[in-house]
């Protein structure tokens, strides 16, 4: 066990060009590790706070740095974690902004894995871990908060539930992205594309499902295996709670009508995958939707649950979704993230690791999703941020020794 010797703040560049922080912490052994926060544009009300970034790299100096340096094993996450909550001492890190946490919560996982010379999937996992890996759902079509005058519905993924390999799977994503485009293209619809890389163009959710359809199909043809798709609608951010209904481009949809819809879709389209279908305090319509179609797809919560294990509690007793998306940042530490894949994993929800649309070369989720043996992680198809993960993913599958 070798101590913390210092910890490094520093402000970098996310995706979307904002300021993040970024975390290097140096062991007394000479352990490195350095890791930098996502930030999410569509986040939930019970997130932890993110701070403005300057303000959370003061603050984290001026009161978890000091508590760190010279005190804190390296390899004791607990304890990093631990020290980090008693550092802040609120429930929610507005004191010293859950980017500077999980900066330097990150960042001491990967030090503790270069001092023992390990992967950091292996040290956060254990030695057995390692020989699962997740199925990567992409982000193929895309608005919402992501992009202007696109979908309604956040995001449209590629869920390829049958390759045979990450790397399969990996490219499948990449091929179904690239198709899509094809058939925009056929259909003489012009594309940008939104904050994670997704196509964003100005039709209706109605022609993104047939459009997706086409697409996964012909790739799935193609590939030679089985590729579904799933959404995540992000609905909290279409709902009105004055008028109680969803706002959809050209419609609006009350809450019965809303579990009707997705619950057809499901049907419909055999959907793999659908995160936050309704509100993000609807425990009920949750529960509501699960109990008509948690047997054939996965009903994930995200705003929902925000990856606090009280939230999930909540969740469990009332019988709403039956799957979790895990995002560090949401809670602030690797520990907290932890605990509530422990607690998803027992009751039978299934884990879905992700990154956030605004992101960094951080690699961190890739290893996250295999330590914990997740069924699927969700980060992306195209673009440096998110091929980063994916292709931390493949090194991973491939047992490349030193990663
Ligand atoms: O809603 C989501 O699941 C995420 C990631 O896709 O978006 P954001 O990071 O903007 O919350
Ligand atoms: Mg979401």
């Amino acid at each position: 066990m070798t101590r913390i010797e210092s910890v490094r703040l520093r402000q970098i560049l996310d995706s979307r060009g904002n300021t993040t922080v970024e975390a290097d912490i140096l062991t007394e052994s000479g352990g490195f590790g350095r890791a930098a926060a996502p930030s999410g544009a569509s986040t939930g009300e019970y997130e932890a706070i993110e701070l403005d970034t300057s303000e959370a790299i003061a603050s984290a100096r001026e009161h978890a740095v000091p508590r760190l340096e010279g005190a804190v094993y390296v390899g004791d996450q607990r304890d990093v974690d631990r020290t980090l909550r008693a550092a802040d001492g609120t429930d929610n890190f507005s004191e010293i902004g859950a980017n500077s946490a999980v900066a330097i919560s990150m960042a001491a996982a990967k030090a503790a894995a270069d001092v023992l010379g390990a992967p950091l999937y292996q040290h956060l996992g254990g030695a057995f871990r390692g020989d699962n890996y997740p199925i990567p759902l992409g982000n193929v079509i895309g608005g919402g908060e992501h992009a202007a005058d696109a979908t309604a519905i956040q995001e449209f993924l590629s869920a390829p539930v049958g390759a045979p390999s990450v790397q399969d799977a990996v490219f499948a994503n990449a091929a179904v992205h690239s198709e899509v485009a094809d058939i925009l293209a056929e259909r003489g619809v012009p594309s940008a594309k939104g904050d994670e890389g997704a196509w964003a163009p100005s039709i209706d959710d109605d022609d993104a499902f047939e459009v997706m359809d086409e697409a996964v199909s012909t790739v799935s043809d193609e590939f030679g295996f089985e590729i579904r798709f799933g959404l995540d609608v992000a609905a909290a951010e279409m709902y009105d709670a004055d008028a109680d209904e969803y706002q959809y481009r050209d419609r609006t949809r009350s809450t019965d009508e809303q579990i009707e819809y997705i619950a057809d879709l499901v049907d419909e389209y055999d959907l793999a995958y659908v995160e936050d279908p309704l509100d993000e305090n609807d425990y009920e319509g949750f529960a509501k939707l699960t109990d008509k179609v948690g047997e054939k797809t996965l009903v994930c919560g995200d705003d929902l649950f925000v990856t606090n294990v009280e939230r999930l509690s909540e969740g469990i007793e009332k019988g709403a979704g039956n799957s979790i998306l895990i995002k560090p940042n949401q809670i602030g530490t690797l520990s907290d993230a932890f605990d509530a894949v422990e607690l998803a994993v027992e009751n039978g929800y299934d884990p879905v690791i992700s990154h956030r649309s605004g992101e960094t070369e951080d690699t961190t989720i890739a290893h996250l999703a295999v330590a914990t043996d997740a069924p699927f992680i969700k980060t992306g198809t195209v673009g440096g941020e998110r091929t980063a993960k994916l292709n931390e993913l493949i090194r991973i599958e491939q047992n490349v020794s030193r990663l």
